[in-house]
Parts: structure tokens; C-alpha cells; sequence
């Protein structure tokens, strides 16, 4: 991992995110470079570490081992037909985290034959708290496995899955994650200003609530439902708002949401393939 040399093409969030956790761990980030047409996102970047950056993809590909392609799904078609002569010359490891492209439309792009790990992360990875699902084409060796393995662990959470159709799954629930959980803070926290609270206080109790809650969840030894057990007394206070978030169908709503962004990643790579 140390020797490692990778480059992103792509310098937005997801980028942003990966390379503050990379040099969090204790990556070099001199052993980094970053690729992006928009030298906002690149200025960004810099200040989450002082990592090479530009605008030429190949360049970026020639100075590497491995490339993570950083950029939204509908213009990876675009940039991987683009740099398919160069990975085809420099062989690099392939890691895609791109919602929804799969990796036989990539390695179709790229010319074929090209070692590829499909994975996807989410945005905690800034703060070394990250989850990602992996998955290798037969390109892959056991040493790029282990690299690209290296590299998600490094911030935070990797878990390879069974099959390349199980990401789907993965995008949905842990992909888009983070945004059901800051959607549920928000509403807390603007339920506590409405009862009282100052923005400030309301703020702090939602985060520590959301931050205790997953530390009990992750070191207790019993599931979600005994602790919520365990927090709901008989005829409390507890008991009340859970029957009304439960009449109000949250879990239905859950399944509902977490489907539909399951089916929006197939719907992707169905347009992007057809592309
Ligand atoms: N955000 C998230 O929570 C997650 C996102 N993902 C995936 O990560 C990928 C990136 O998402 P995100 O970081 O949010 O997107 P961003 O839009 O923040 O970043 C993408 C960057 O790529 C740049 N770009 C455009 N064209 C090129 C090019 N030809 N060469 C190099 N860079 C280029 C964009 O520039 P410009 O702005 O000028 O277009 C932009 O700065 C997506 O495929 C997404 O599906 C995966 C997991 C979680
Ligand atoms: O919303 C999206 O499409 C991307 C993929 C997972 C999180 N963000």
C-alpha cells in the first residue's frame, strides 16, 4: 500500500471524500493525483490535501498504478473511451465507483481485457467511517484485489459482495445512506426548535443521539430491535412516538425507498449500456 501510486479522475465529493480518509490513515499524499476539468473542484481538493492535480487524464494514467474513475455515470462512456489507449498501454488497476455502470460496459469502453473492481463507497469515507461493496471482474489478480481492498479499508468499512448484481443493493442501502440518516437529523433537529429548543442545543442532541445510537449499535452484542427494546419503558414516552412512526408505515416506507433506489441503479446501467 505504501508504494502505491493512484490517481483519480474525477476531483468532486466522492474524490474529495476517499483522499481525506486515504491521507487521514496515513497515505502519503504525494503518492496521489487527481484529474479534473474544473479547476474549482481541484482547488477543493487541495485543500483536503496537497495532492498532485491537472487537467489531462493520461497524463494522470502515465504517472500511476491505479485510476479511480470519480466521475457521475452518464459521462463515464465519454472519459473511459477517451483513455482506453492509454490504459491499454499502462495496464493500470481499474477501481470504478460510479452508481449503476457495470463493469462489462467499462471494460467494453475500455477496449476489453481490462482488470476492473466495481465498488461502492459513500460518503462518510471523509472521516474514515465509510462503507463500500466490492466486487472483481476475472481480470482482477489476488494483488489487485488485495490493493483495491486496501484502499476502501484504509477509510473505513469493505466488504466484498457474491455478485456484481448485489452493488445494486449496496447503492441503495449504504450508497445513498448517509442521506437517509442526515434526512432524519434534520427532521429531529427542527422538531426540537419547534419545542423550545435553541438551533444550537437541538443541533448537538440530534449528532450525539445519531453518534451514540450507532457506537451502541456497532459494539453491543444484541441486534437494533433489543436495544430499541430496551429504550422503550412500558406506557413511556418511547412506546408513543415509535407506535406513531410505526402507524405512519416507516418501515413500509423504507422498504419502498430503499427499492426504488435499487431499481434507479438498474435503470442506469440499462441507459448507460444502451448508450
Ligand atoms: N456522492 C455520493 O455520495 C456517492 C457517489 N458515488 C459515485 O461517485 C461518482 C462521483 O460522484 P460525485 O463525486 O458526487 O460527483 P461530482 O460531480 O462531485 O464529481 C465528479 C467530478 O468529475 C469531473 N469531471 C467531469 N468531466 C470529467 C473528465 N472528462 N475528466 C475528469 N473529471 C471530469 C466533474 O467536473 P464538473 O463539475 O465540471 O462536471 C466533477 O468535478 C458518481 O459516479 C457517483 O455515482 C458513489 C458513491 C457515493
Ligand atoms: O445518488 C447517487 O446516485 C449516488 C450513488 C450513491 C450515492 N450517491
Amino acid at each position: 500500500m505504501s508504494t502505491m501510486r493512484i490517481g483519480f479522475i474525477g476531483g468532486g465529493n466522492m474524490a474529495a471524500s476517499i483522499i481525506g480518509g486515504l491521507v487521514a490513515s496515513g497515505f502519503p499524499a504525494e503518492q496521489i493525483w487527481a484529474s479534473d476539468p474544473n479547476t474549482e473542484s481541484l482547488d477543493k481538493l487541495r485543500e483536503v490535501a496537497p495532492v498532485h492535480t491537472g487537467s489531462d487524464n493520461h497524463a494522470l494514467i502515465a504517472a500511476v498504478d491505479i485510476v479511480i474513475l470519480a466521475v457521475k455515470p452518464q459521462i463515464m462512456k465519454i472519459v473511459a473511451s477517451d483513455i482506453a489507449a492509454s490504459v491499454k498501454e499502462q495496464q493500470p488497476l481499474i477501481i470504478t465507483i460510479a452508481a449503476g455502470v457495470t463493469s462489462g460496459s467499462l471494460n467494453g469502453w475500455l477496449g476489453g481485457n481490462t482488470a476492473i473492481v466495481r465498488c461502492m463507497p459513500n460518503t462518510p469515507a471523509l472521516v474514515r467511517s465509510g462503507a463500500t461493496g466490492l466486487f472483481a471482474n476475472a481480470k482482477v489478480n489476488a494483488t489487485q484485489r488485495a490493493q483495491a481492498e486496501q484502499i476502501l479499508q484504509a477509510v473505513g468499512l469493505a466488504l466484498w459482495v457474491d455478485n456484481e448484481a448485489q452493488l445494486d443493493a449496496v447503492t441503495a442501502l449504504s450508497g445513498s445512506g448517509p442521506a437517509y440518516f442526515f434526512l432524519v437529523m434534520e427532521a429531529m433537529q427542527a422538531k426540537g426548535m419547534a419545542m423550545g429548543l435553541s438551533p444550537e442545543v437541538a443541533k448537538q442532541l440530534t449528532l450525539q443521539t445519531a453518534l451514540g445510537a450507532a457506537q451502541m449499535a456497532i459494539s453491543s452484542d444484541v441486534d437494533a430491535a433489543e436495544l430499541r427494546r430496551r429504550v422503550t419503558s412500558p406506557k413511556g414516552t418511547t412506546e408513543r412516538a415509535i407506535k406513531l412512526l410505526q402507524d405512519g408505515g416507516l418501515e413500509g416506507l423504507f422498504s419502498q425507498a430503499l427499492e426504488g433506489a435499487r431499481l434507479r441503479a438498474e435503470e442506469l446501467a440499462l441507459e448507460l449500456d444502451g448508450e
